[in-house]
């Protein structure tokens, strides 16, 4: 069975969060082919070494476009984002456009950590089928 693709993105103030959230779920993300933009993915592979972690650019580098186009060919099947709603973003186009291609594709999608909870809740069933 081809493996579930999953991109992780984490804005600074959540990054914390993210690799809290990968740790806590490391088992069911290990089951996922799992892309991260740059900063996001180092942080990541620091706190769970044997998780395998394709790392893009970094978002203000491009790495949302990265991911944006990987969504559009299909190539993503889920995506977390930990979005910081308070700090400005020098790439906020970048980061629109990501969040709307995953709408135009009607990929999961998870702005936060609730919601993330929820969505892997989902997967570690899915991922378990035959
Ligand atoms: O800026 C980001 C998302 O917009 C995240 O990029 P990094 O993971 O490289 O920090």
């Amino acid at each position: 069975m081809k493996k579930l693709a999953l991109a992780i993105v984490a804005h600074d103030a959540k990054k914390d969060d993210m690799a809290d959230f990968i740790a806590m779920h490391e088992h069911t993300i290990g089951q996922f082919s799992l892309f991260a933009t740059g900063t996001t993915g180092a942080r990541v592979m620091e706190r769970c070494p044997n998780l395998s972690v394709t790392r893009l650019k970094s978002g203000p580098l491009g790495g949302d476009q990265q991911i944006g186009a990987m969504i559009a060919e299909g190539r993503i099947d889920v995506l977390f984002f930990f979005a910081d709603p308070l700090s400005p973003h020098p790439h906020d186009v970048d980061v629109k456009a990501l969040m709307r291609v995953s709408l135009v594709y009607n990929i999961p999608m998870a702005l936060n950590r609730a919601t993330a909870d929820r969505l892997i809740a989902s997967f570690v069933t899915q991922i378990s089928m035959p």
